[in-house]
């Protein structure tokens, strides 16, 4: 599909697709960031990074990739709907999706709070069919009617009720990838065949987007307060000074079957995206069995593969998370 503007219906649905506008080392890129970064997001079955959650953890150098993209975007989103110099980034984050997500009709900005929101834009990072199946994406009315996520496109909106639009529910993926449990993890706290089962929802395939969204509003602007959190961020310099992740608060990354309930059972999204590359984790003998979770997201940790113990020490959890998908070619590809 080519840029695709839709002229006579500008009026009363105004919205753009632009195909490819992202190159597929920038969607990698992207992915590679949310995949080590990625908390539970504000629905079920939703992951999100924020930047001010990249900040919050010590990863603000994965925003250098950002400022690019969201500058094109502006450009293009400023010169379609002309409207040049007037717009301000209210938002930014990446959000996955996992088998059960979907939407209904809505507007963006279908609640008071979010009336600062006057345009969207959603940019897809994966591919419908080959890294997950369902989500597609529908306008109620006026063309295109359905968008088929595809890497690298890009669709914008004006974020009142001139766009009603919905996201299928996700499906289960096709191929089943096989993951291992290894007993060889401290695995006290969690019940085995209950992570099985949320594990599921991962290994079937993730819908991964970019989404951003813009306001005429200068008291909105995203850039002033992540410059505020930068700043109070870098007066505590031990931290800011290391390059390694500090991990947010353990329920931050708690994932189960059912995330409305305070059900103990379930498991880290950390730990859950290691397992399905192959690797287990194993805290040092002196972490006493009775460190509950939070601690345990900031004790070092090795690495197990099979039955082999591997020696190097990571300092946490999330910077085995970013050495392995860096390793495993997320960054360099
Ligand atoms: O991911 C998409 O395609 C759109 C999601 C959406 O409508 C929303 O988050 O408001
Ligand atoms: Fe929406």
């Amino acid at each position: 599909m080519s840029e695709v503007d839709f002229e006579p219906q500008i009026q009363h649905h105004p919205r753009i697709f632009f195909p490819n506008l992202l190159s597929p080392h920038e969607c990698t890129e992207l992915e590679f960031i949310h995949k080590c970064s990625s908390t539970v997001g504000y629905r079920p079955n939703v992951f999100s990074t924020t930047l001010s959650h990249l900040i919050a953890t010590n990863s603000s150098q994965f925003i250098i990739p950002f400022i690019p993209i969201r500058e094109r975007l502006k450009d293009k989103l400023e010169e379609f709907f002309k409207c040049e110099f007037e717009l301000f980034i209210e938002f930014t984050g990446l959000i996955s999706w996992s088998r059960g997500a979907s939407i209904g009709w809505h507007s963006d900005d279908n609640r008071p709070y979010l009336k600062q929101r006057h345009f969207s834009v959603v940019c897809y990072l994966n591919t419908y069919g080959k890294d997950f199946n369902g989500g597609l994406f529908h306008f109620q009315d006026g063309e295109p009617a359905t968008i088929i996520p595809a890497a690298g496109d890009v669709v914008m909106y004006t974020a009142d009720d001139r766009n009603i639009h919905s996201v299928d529910e996700l499906l289960i993926y096709s191929t089943h990838h096989f993951f291992h449990l290894s007993t060889s993890i401290k695995s006290y706290h969690f019940n085995l065949s209950d992570m099985k089962l949320s594990l599921g929802q991962i290994t079937d395939g993730e819908r991964l987007t970019l989404a951003l969204w813009f306001s005429r509003d200068g008291s909105s602007d995203e850039d002033t307060k992540l410059v505020s959190l930068l700043s109070q961020h870098l007066l505590y310099k031990n931290i800011a000074s290391s390059l390694l992740p500090l991990p947010a608060s353990s329920n931050m990354y708690w994932f189960s079957q059912d995330q409305a309930s305070n059900d103990q059972f379930g498991f880290n999204i950390c730990w859950a995206r290691l397992h399905i590359l192959g690797y287990d984790i194993y805290f040092s003998q002196d972490t006493s069995c009775d460190s509950d979770v939070s601690e345990l997201m900031l004790k070092p940790v090795h690495l197990v593969r099979g039955a082999e113990l591997l020696d190097q020490e990571f300092a946490n959890i999330l910077h085995v998370l970013q050495v392995i998908l860096g390793i495993l070619g997320y960054i360099f590809c």
